[in-house]
């Protein structure tokens, strides 16, 4: 048949779509697009394809032992340090030394791999940009496939963007961070890519395609013979750490690269994983550049793994800070496993941006994370992140003050005392009360959350607040528990009980304030409605879904040629 450029038919000729050029077994469901083709290149594909083919059972049946916990802690039982690797614990081991371009990571900025956000992370005078695939991005297939194109581009040193509407172009300065990339966690599905007739497992479709593309001139320009680097989110168990450092010895091996060459940053960010630090790194160990306190989904976490306690609710979301025992204690806890095993303990995210309209107000949300961050510094973090970059020089300031010229702190605050944090430490209950305006606040956050999320924006600011999907998980599963067991929110002397009829008038109410505070255009043409229906949904459900994300993915999957698709 005689077709125009990329099989559009020449006049009169009848129409072929375009499509992907894919080895065996692949079959690529998401739009076809040009740009997309030069990621989705037959060679990449089969990378993945292999990795997947190799792992599928393993995150098969790691996935599997993850219910089989969540089982075990429903029936009643608290995660704690398992006895079978008390050996790796206490054996005196440590990690493969810090790749020299990664010694000085005293503050990362974050963000999701959106093209003009990518080149702003990299000037930012951050010393590393973690491009995020994860909880600051809304897996669409364009969001994606566009994060792989920029991400390449940003490699490659050519990225750039134009802004037509202000006249700005954008390009990279001659110093920028060094790029980290976080993929998706292991529950995720790419259900746009099938592999032998299944979706492929997001993490690896997001890896696989970054490192295939990237891994040579990353070494060259931004490693010093290291590299690619990455965070890796969500994990539970140090046997889904195996999984990554298979992963890694495998790509390695594919690219004729040096063993220990990939290096990643493990966020301990579900209440399991603290339990299995030692384990996690020792995993990993010829792979390893830290642990990071990701404090937003451990919270998440709590909750969740307790979701049959409720003898242990929390209280209020915004009163479970870091100063609370059992944060202090994982915090504490990360920084001496991670310095005795002679890698970085990275410190976490404060929720304040800066507030452009109120002096006063955005000196205040300084001040907030400036205390924030001086106790990571000063407890031994070697790191920490921002948001923002406008929050860039306040966290320099207070890390260069506290750390003087030094790279890092991993040789110098050994934090030995913290070795006696025990199970009960790491476990125990936070203080506060419980309010009908938590209730309110949660509502309003999670949904107008939710409806960014499914319209393509994975990390949002609500109430000069950075919320993303480990921060609206909070909201969801605090509504959900306390649903659940008809908490009294004691704090305002209201003394009312939580029901699911409650809620409901809750939703009504902070659906009415939404639409007022967003305007009735923008509340019309947004997907509040959708949203407030998945949120509510979960938050009422007999069980607690997992994931607020997973549910929520049916609705921005766009199959082609047949449309939406659930999985
Ligand atoms: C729990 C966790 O996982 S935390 C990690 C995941 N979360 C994140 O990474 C959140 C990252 N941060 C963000 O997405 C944004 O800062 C938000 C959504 C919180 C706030 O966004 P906005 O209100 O749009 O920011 P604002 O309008 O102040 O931005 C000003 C400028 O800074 C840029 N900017 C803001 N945040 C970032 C960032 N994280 N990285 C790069 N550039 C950024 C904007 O692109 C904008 O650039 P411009 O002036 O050239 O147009
Ligand atoms: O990913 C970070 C977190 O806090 O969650
Ligand atoms: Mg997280």
């Amino acid at each position: 048949m005689d077709t125009g450029t990329y099989g559009y038919p020449k006049q009169g000729v009848k129409k072929i779509d375009p499509s992907y050029d894919v080895p065996e077994g692949v079959d690529i469901r998401g739009r076809y697009d040009e740009e997309f083709a030069k990621i989705l290149t037959k060679d990449a594909l089969k990378f993945v394809a292999e990795l997947q083919r190799e792992f599928r059972s393993h995150i098969r049946y790691a996935l599997e032992c993850r219910k089989e916990a969540k089982r075990r802690y429903n029936e009643g039982a608290l995660p704690g340090f398992d006895p079978a690797t008390r050996y790796i614990r206490e054996g005196e081991w440590v990690c493969a030394p810090v790749p020299p371009a990664v010694a000085d990571r005293k503050v990362e900025i974050t963000g999701p791999v959106e093209r003009k956000m990518v080149i702003n992370a990299l000037n930012s005078g951050a010393k590393v940009f973690m491009a995020d695939f994860e909880d600051a991005l809304s897996p669409s297939w364009e969001n994606l496939m566009r994060g792989q194109v920029n991400l390449k581009d940003a490699v490659a040193g050519t990225i750039t963007f134009n802004d037509k509407a202000r006249n700005k172009v954008y390009k990279l300065n001659d110093q920028t961070a060094k790029l980290f990339v976080r993929p998706r966690g292991w529950h995720l599905p790419e259900a746009h890519i099938f592999i032998d007739g299944e979706p492929a497992t997001g993490c690896l479709v997001d890896f696989g395609l970054y490192f295939y593309h990237n891994h040579a001139p990353f070494r060259q320009t931004q490693g010093a013979g290291f590299g690619p680097f990455f965070y890796l989110p969500k994990m539970e168990h140090s046997r889904e750490a195996k999984i990554w450092n298979n992963v890694f010895e495998r790509a390695e091996k594919m690219a004729g690269i040096e063993r220990g060459s990939i290096r990643a940053t493990v966020l301990i960010e579900t209440l399991p994983a603290v339990f299995q630090m030692n384990e996690i790194l020792y995993e990993l160990r010829d792979h390893s550049v830290g642990l990071n306190c990701g404090r937003w989904d451990y919270i998440f976490s709590y909750v969740k793994t307790f979701q049959a306690h409720p003898d242990r609710l929390l209280p209020d979301r915004v009163l479970v800070g870091m100063t609370q025992h059992f944060m202090k204690s994982y915090s504490d806890l990360l920084i001496q496993t991670c310095h005795r095993r002679g890698v970085h303990a990275m410190g976490g995210m404060a929720a304040q941006i800066p507030i452009r309209d109120d002096p006063a107000a955005n000196e205040a949300a300084l001040e907030l994370v400036r205390k924030d961050k001086l106790r990571e510094v000063k407890a031994g973090h070697d790191g920490t992140w921002a948001a923002h970059p406008g929050l860039i020089p306040a966290y320099v300031e207070v890390f260069n003050n506290n750390m003087g010229n030094a790279p890092n702190q991993i040789k110098d605050a050994k934090r030995d005392d913290a070795a006696s944090i025990t199970e009960e430490d790491l476990l125990q209950i936070p203080r506060g009360v419980r309010t009908m305006d938590g209730l309110r606040l949660n509502t309003r956050v999670g949904i107008q959350y939710v409806a960014a999320w499914l319209t393509g924006s994975g990390s949002v600011p609500l109430y000069n607040l950075m919320e993303d999907a480990a921060t609206a998980e909070i909201s969801r599963v605090q509504n959900w528990q306390w649903i659940k067991y008809g908490v009294e929110l004691d704090g305002d002397g209201l003394g009312v009980r939580v029901s699911k009829e409650l809620f409901s008038r809750v939703v009504e109410e902070e659906m009415a304030r939404i639409e007022s505070e967003v305007g009735k255009d923008k509340f019309k043409k947004g997907m509040y409605k959708e949203a407030c229906k998945i949120f509510k949904r979960q938050c009422t459900a007999p069980t607690l879904d997992d994931f607020l994300t997973l549910d929520a993915y049916n609705y921005i999957v766009i199959q082609h040629p047949k449309g939406p698709a659930k999985l």
